[in-house]
Parts: C-alpha cells; structure tokens; sequence
C-alpha cells in the first residue's frame, strides 16, 4: 500500500482535485489518501485554514461572522459543484461550519485548533464524497472513529502510540481510505487538536507508519525539494535523493516543502518518502531514504536559513572549569518556562540561541536579570534579529576543510558571521547571522558550491 499526502496547493480547487483523483486512479496501490484543507489558488488569497482562523478571532470578537462563513462554505462549494456531489454534502458542510461559531470551548486555545482543524475535515469528507460518486469504494476516516490520538498543546500535538494500533486495524482494507490531515484527538478529554503549521504532513507520515506503507508519496506543487529554496534562488538545482536526516536538518532551518516533525514517524517504520508534484505527476520527484547504503551526490545536499530567533551571548574568564553554570543557566531558562534551540560553548563563551515564539519582552528581561545576579557574568549581550544558516550533506563527512570552504564565500563577501556550530551532526554545519544577511549568505553558499556544476568544490 502507498500513502498518497495531498497539500493545500494540490486541493486548492476543482481543477486540483481532478488532477489528485486521476493521481490516486493510476496507480492500485495509492489507497490511504491524507489531505490537507483547500490551500491558495493564486497570488494573494487566503487559505481556508486561514480563513478559519479569521472565523475563530470573529466568534471571540462577537463580530459578524456572514462574510467569512460565506467564503469558507464558497470554498468547498465550488468543488462540489463541480462533481455533482449530492445536494446533502454541502447542507452538511455549511451546517457544520455554521454551527462551529456556537459551539462552547474551554478557552481560547481549543476554540482555535477546533475551528482550524474543520478545513481538513470537512476537505477528507468532501473528496471521499466525490471519490464514492465516481464508483470508489471509500471510507472516510474520522479521527474520532480511527482513534487518532493525539497529546500535548492542542495546537502543537503529538501522537501518541495507541495511534499506530489503532491505524493498524485497516492495514488490509481494500477501500479507499480518506484521514484529514493535521487533525487529532486529545487522548485525555476527546477535545479537537492539531498538529503544528504545515502539521498534513505529520498525519501522512504517521499514516504511513501505522499502515506500514511501502512508501510515502507527498504530493506539493514543486517538482522536486531544490537545493535552496526557490524564493531566494531562481530555478534551482533539484534533489533526486537525500537522506532523513538531511531532510530533517534542511526542513528545521527553513525547506518548508515538507514539515520537519514529519520526517519522525516515516524514520521509524522506514518508510521512504517521495516528494511529487501534483501538477506533474510523471516526474520522480525527491526520495527521501534511510542512511544505510546512500552514496552522496555532491558534497553539500542543500543550504537553507531559518530568521526569528535571538541568541544571548555569555562570557566568563573559566567557564569550562565551573561545575554547575550550564545547570544554573538552565534552571533559569526553566523557571521561566523558556526552552532553547541550540548553545554551543566554547573555555569561556556560551550562546544560547531561542525562537523567538517562545520568548515576550517581560521574561527576556526577568531571565537576564537573574542570569546577571546568580551567574555574575563579565558579559551579557542579547542579540535581536538572529538568522540560522544551516549547511547541510552526507558529502560533508567525507571532505577534508569543510569549514573553510562554507566560510569564504561569506568571509569574501564581509558577512558578519556571530556563530560556527560545526560536530553536533555530522552532516551539518550551523552558522549565525543577522536576519538581514541570512539571504544574501545563502545564495553566495549556493553559487559558491552549486553555481558552474561545481558540487565537489575545493
Ligand atoms: N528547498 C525547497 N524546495 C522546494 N520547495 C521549497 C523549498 N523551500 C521552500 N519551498 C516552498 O515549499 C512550497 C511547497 O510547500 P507548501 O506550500 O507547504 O505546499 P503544500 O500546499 O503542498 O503543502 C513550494 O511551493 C516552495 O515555495
Ligand atoms: N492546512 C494546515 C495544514 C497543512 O499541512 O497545510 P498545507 O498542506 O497547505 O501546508 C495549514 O495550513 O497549516
């Protein structure tokens, strides 16, 4: 069995949907359908899982909620009027949609991953509609009847195991099966949850783990995962085949094609992956493999850069000789509930650097207080604006003066570089930047090493 992940992008309208439908008719073995809700159709829309989102502020803001109902309920509409669907599908969509605004929730937090997650539902349940009037046999596969449960912030969960048990029973089914993506069941109190931004991607991963798939097909709206991404560099160059974890690495720091915390499930049944583009479902694609036998294409696999963080800088003459900083320094960052993304440490010197979603004016200034009184620094510098640029490729292991190839292209161009983050992963190196180099350095990495064909680069 394959399972089939469709974005946003690949359901945005009718036109889409056909495409996704002939997609899923050519081949026998793509029966687990994951879909997200219908994404953008052209420069400058909306997409509904943000306009659910404006519906869910509206209800809070006891504003009127016609507009936007209208153009939620538009959205599906014209899809299922495209196929004929049964007139009771969209009474039953509108309905549903209608009626989140009178719902009761237990705070704000669940109001909004229940309203968001409805974009998924209501798409699984329009497409396994249309998919059953076309002569499929199909199920639809409500969460809430899966048992896809999830823990954790409700709109940031985690599954959690009974999940791939549950998933299991339908291993053999020989219907169509439609989940909504990005959509759980909080294990504790049956409440609505969702995976994080981009979280379809998640649902697919497990999906495939729980109906040990033979692989995982994500269907997008690019022809391959490229080297950089095509925001910042024009027509760049495609991957053919990378590993998890460069993938891993490579979506953390910014490849938003396929989402970082998706890669996790598919590691653990080793799956393989393949990025696919819906528009041109003949292409291979990208394949996304386990390390064991991978030969490396080039010595550098992709560079991407991630902004929004900040990174506090500490310097004290001994630091490596002083039993218990780093647990003082942690145990501030915990009493004010912070958690950090990396701190490399030199003798000295420590930079710890944070996102900043995890961070308000107030418990910076608290956190840098205390560290001033309990740790007595000879010098704290905060520092806004902070960009991560990761360097990453299995090549890397193999090739001698790996930083001094990644640093001149910056060093040439009089990059300020605040950090070199280089033997944590083998595959990666991670420097820091302002925010506003972090463009201007990828593209001078991506000329340096891909420009000319020069991938073996010395
Ligand atoms: N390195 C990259 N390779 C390919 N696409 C990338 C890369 N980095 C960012 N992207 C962006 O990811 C987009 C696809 O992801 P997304 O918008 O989430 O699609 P979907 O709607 O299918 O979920 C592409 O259109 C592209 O703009
Ligand atoms: N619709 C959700 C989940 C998702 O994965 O969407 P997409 O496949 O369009 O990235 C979101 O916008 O976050």
């Amino acid at each position: 069995m394959k399972v089939v992940k469709f974005g946003g992008s690949s359901l945005a309208d009718a036109t889409q949907f056909e495409k996704i439908i002939h997609i899923i008719q050519q081949d026998p073995e793509r029966r687990a359908i994951v879909v997200s809700a219908p994404g953008t159709r052209f420069k400058g829309d909306i997409k509904v899982t943000d306009l659910l989102i404006q519906y869910a502020n509206a209800v809070r803001n006891h504003e009127s909620l016609e507009d936007v109902q209208t153009e939620i309920i538009d959205r599906y509409r014209n899809i299922a009027n495209h196929f004929a669907v049964p007139d009771a599908v969209m009474e039953h969509i509108s309905a549903v949609i209608t009626g989140l605004a009178s719902q009761s929730f237990a705070d704000q937090d669940h109001q909004l991953a229940a309203f968001k997650a409805h974009g998924e539902y209501l798409n699984a349940y329009l497409l396994s509609q249309i998919l059953t009037k076309l002569g499929l046999p199909t199920k639809f596969m409500d969460p809430r009847t899966v048992g896809f449960d999830v823990a954790g912030p409700v709109n940031d969960a985690h599954v959690t195991p009974k999940t791939y048990n549950h998933l299991a029973a339908y291993q053999t089914s020989t219907d169509y099966l439609v989940f909504p993506g990005f959509f759980g069941i909080n294990e504790a109190d049956g409440t609505i949850a969702t995976f994080s931004r981009g979280g379809s991607d998640i649902t697919g991963s497990i999906v495939a783990k729980g109906l040990h798939a033979e692989v995982y097909e994500n269907f997008t709206d690019v022809d391959a995962i490229y080297s950089v991404d095509p925001h910042i560099v024009p027509n760049p160059k495609s991957i053919s085949k990378m590993t998890y974890r460069e993938m891993r690495e490579l979506s953390y720091a910014g490849f938003s094609v396929f989402h970082d915390e998706a890669l996790l499930p598919a590691i653990e049944a080793q799956v393989p992956i393949n990025v696919k583009n819906t528009n041109h479902p003949d292409l291979p694609g990208t394949l996304i493999v386990p390390e064991q036998g991978f030969k490396p294409a080039g010595f550098i696999t992709g560079v991407a850069s991630s902004k929004g963080f900040s990174a506090l800088y500490l310097h004290r003459y001994l630091l490596n000789k002083e039993v218990g900083f780093t647990l003082k320094l942690l145990q501030i960052l915990y009493k004010y509930g912070i958690s950090y993304e990396h701190m490399p440490s030199g003798i000295d010197d420590l930079t710890i650097i944070f996102d900043n979603r995890e961070l308000t004016p107030e418990t910076v200034q608290a956190m840098c207080d205390d560290i001033r009184t309990e740790l007595h620094p000879d010098q704290l510098e905060w520092i806004d604006h902070y960009a991560i640029i990761m360097i990453v490729g299995e090549g890397m292991q193999l090739s001698p003066n790996t930083i001094e190839k990644i640093i001149r292209p910056l060093t040439d161009h009089d990059i300020n570089i605040h950090m070199i983050n280089e033997g944590a992963s083998k595959i990666s190196i991670m420097l820091g930047t302002d925010e506003a180099d972090a463009e201007q350095s990828v593209k001078l990495i991506y000329q340096h090493f891909f420009d000319n064909n020069r991938i073996f680069t010395d």
